[in-house]
């Protein structure tokens, strides 16, 4: 198209902007001049309209359609192999003062940063369609639902975008109703095209960006694809940004998963888990459990916003509507749950490996390896390839209420009341299967100085282990220390004999022979039952140094074959001379906050030094 029809398509656009919202209709328009769209499209959020943009894609070679039978109306991407994770070295938090994005955050002067990202953006969606995206994070109909219009030049993450959000015409118009704020959320893949030039499968740059304004709650993000890069409702809006309009107004954005488990005698409680990515939320949130009597339902598997209720108790959210989960590891032996909501269709798979027969398959998934396949990145591949079929954050993507066990709690605009928190994360070594903290600030103290080893969910080195608080080491859209002081600042407006009961747990921990020390998955609800009756009062547990763990014979173990009380010894030992290095690295990690740690976080520490001097 020539440039001169360009610039028709778009006055005509201009001129019909389908909203009433001034201030998003001049956004969208300055959008458009900066970045040169070919034309702009208001999405609407329907099912013809997904139809359309889906068999769009399969047509320039992005999506691949799945087998109908075993996976209906589902697709499969394939990214660029340079664009497979979230980059977290070039995503940055632009606040005014350095001081409020902390140690934690990349931090560049803001108007710096808005001149370098104009130019990139200057002209960047040339040749393609720009989308606008409106969408509501957490339920339309909250008291002040929080808006978003996301504004993309790919049509994946539109596709994507409708199986994680609430989008389209329902919620620009109730946008429209009071001319609401929402956050303004810019992504461009930085590949525009030259008039006449081949689209390729997968168009992002070389060069990325993923940049928060928190002041103005803005998003820009340049150059990928790929899922929290990208779908910007997710991390950048609903961590990043929701993390600092929580310090503003009173409540906390956390990286959790929420389950609500029923015991034999009925009771329910909610518990939240923050693990950090490809940690195991999505696994534990569709817990599937092996002890008999037990319920588990799903609340969500990855987000939890959480307030102080009316009558002081803590309250969480879950404010998505899909699944984002990693491929590899789920499967119908590990996480049937999963496995039957994905293969109800609807879904977008990247990076996962295709079967002869038009399905998709991960390492993991079954237990017989497939024999022939096409792996993540178009090649022929056997059982003796030495390199994974999927990548190892490779993702499905399906719509929540494909969970067979959704709570019906998911709808209430109210949220749950969160019972109890588990912190975990991913060690070899040092960190035991289970521990009750000992109060609540002693669990905060866990939580704030928990730790993991690296995963392939972000780009870099796997396996490295990295203090990560509450697991929001890359999402704190703040000062790390202001928000430890936020946590402590707003439980201490709930009722004390309200606040959750803490526990650190770790899935990961291995043997001195190398294997897991836990089987993990389903007999996680093991740990569960175990927590659960700690806060009954009624399972036995041993005090440690660092917390109370189970007894070898409190943990059930009915129906575990050949796992013996001596073996969950094994899983929850504390070994002094591990503690004594761990302690040492606690040191150094709050040494990074200097004065703005809170004062019930130093004395915990120093109560866990004279506790393993003892
Ligand atoms: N050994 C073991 N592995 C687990 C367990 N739970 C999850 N995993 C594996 O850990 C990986 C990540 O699990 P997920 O549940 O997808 O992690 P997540 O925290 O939801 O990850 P993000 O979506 O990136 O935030 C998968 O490969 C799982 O198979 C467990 O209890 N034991
Ligand atoms: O954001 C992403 O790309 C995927 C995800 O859930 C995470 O990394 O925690
Ligand atoms: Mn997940």
């Amino acid at each position: 198209m020539s440039e001169s029809s360009d610039q028709q398509v778009l006055d005509a656009q201009r001129g019909t902007a389908p909203t009433t919202h001034a201030q998003l209709a001049a956004w969208v328009e300055e959008v458009a001049a900066l970045t040169q769209p070919q034309s702009v499209y208001w999405v609407d959020g329907s099912q013809g309209e997904y139809d359309r943009l889906t068999s769009e894609l399969v047509d320039s070679g992005t999506f691949v359609r799945l087998n109908d039978d075993r996976f209906p109306n589902s697709f499969a991407a394939f990214s660029d192999p340079k664009d497979v994770a979230r980059v977290e070295e070039q995503t940055y938090i632009c606040s005014e003062n350095r001081h409020d994005a902390g140690f934690t955050n990349n931090w560049m002067e803001p108007a710096e940063m808005k001149a370098k990202l104009r130019t990139l953006f200057e002209g960047s969606m040339r040749g393609r369609t720009m989308y606008v995206i409106p969408f509501v994070m957490g339920p339309l109909d909250a008291e002040e639902p929080k808006y978003g219009v996301e504004i993309t030049d790919s049509a994946y993450v539109v596709a994507s975008m409708r199986i994680m959000a609430r989008i389209g015409t329902d919620v620009l118009r109730r946008m429209e109703l009071t001319d609401a704020f929402y956050v303004p959320a810019l992504h461009s893949l930085g590949a525009p095209l030259a008039a006449g030039e081949e689209d390729v499968a997968w168009p992002c740059n070389e060069e990325k960006w993923i940049v928060h304004f928190p002041e103005e709650r803005s998003i820009w993000s340049y150059g990928s694809g790929y899922g929290g890069n990208a779908l910007l409702g997710k991390k950048c809006y609903a961590l990043r940004i929701a993390s600092v309009m929580a310090r503003d107004e009173g409540w906390l954005a956390e990286h959790m998963l929420i389950i609500k488990l029923t015991s034999p005698e009925g009771k329910a409680y909610n518990i939240a888990a923050a693990f950090p990515s490809a940690c195991g939320k999505t696994n534990l949130a569709l817990l599937d459990p092996t002890i008999e009597g037990w319920k588990a339902e799903t609340l969500g598997d990855d987000i939890n916003w959480m307030r102080i209720g009316k009558e002081g108790e803590l309250r969480g959210l879950n404010p998505e509507y899909g699944l984002f989960g990693v491929a590899p590891g789920t499967g119908w032996g590990t996480n049937p749950n999963a496995m039957r909501a994905i293969t109800k269709g609807n879904s977008i798979f990247t990076n996962v490996a295709l079967t002869d027969d038009g399905g998709v398959w991960w390492e993991g998934m079954t237990e017989e390896t497939p024999a022939h396949l096409t792996d993540w990145q178009g090649n022929e591949w056997t059982p003796e390839a030495d390199r994974p079929a999927a990548h190892p954050n490779s993702r499905f993507c399906t719509p929540i209420d494909q969970i067979d066990m959704l709570a019906q709690d998911y709808y209430s605009p109210d949220g749950v009341e969160i019972h109890a928190i588990l912190f975990g994360g991913r060690r070899k070594t040092t960190v035991p299967l289970v521990t009750q903290a000992r109060t609540w600030s002693n669990g905060v103290f866990m939580g704030s100085t928990l730790s993991s080893e690296t995963t392939a969910a972000a780009a870099g080195q796997v396996g490295v282990v990295r203090r990560d608080p509450m697991a929001m080491l890359p999402f704190i859209g703040y000062d790390a220390g202001d928000y430890l002081n936020h946590w402590d600042s707003i439980t201490a407006k709930a009722d004390p004999d309200r606040l959750p009961h803490i526990f650190l747990v770790n899935w990961f921990r291995r043997t001195p022979e190398g294997g897991f020390a836990w089987p993990g998955f389903g007999d996680n609800s093991r740990v569960l039952k175990w927590a659960i009756e700690r806060i009954e009062g009624k399972a036995d547990a041993r005090e440690t140094p660092i917390g109370f763990v189970p007894t070898g014979d409190s943990l059930d173990l009915t129906g575990l074959e050949g796992f013996t009380p001596a073996d969950v010894e094994v899983a929850v030992n504390v070994d002094p001379e591990e503690w004594k290095t761990e302690l040492a690295s606690i040191e150094e990690w709050y040494g990074n906050f200097g004065d703005s740690l809170p004062q019930s976080l130093r004395d915990e520490l120093a109560g866990l030094q004279e506790r393993l001097r003892a």
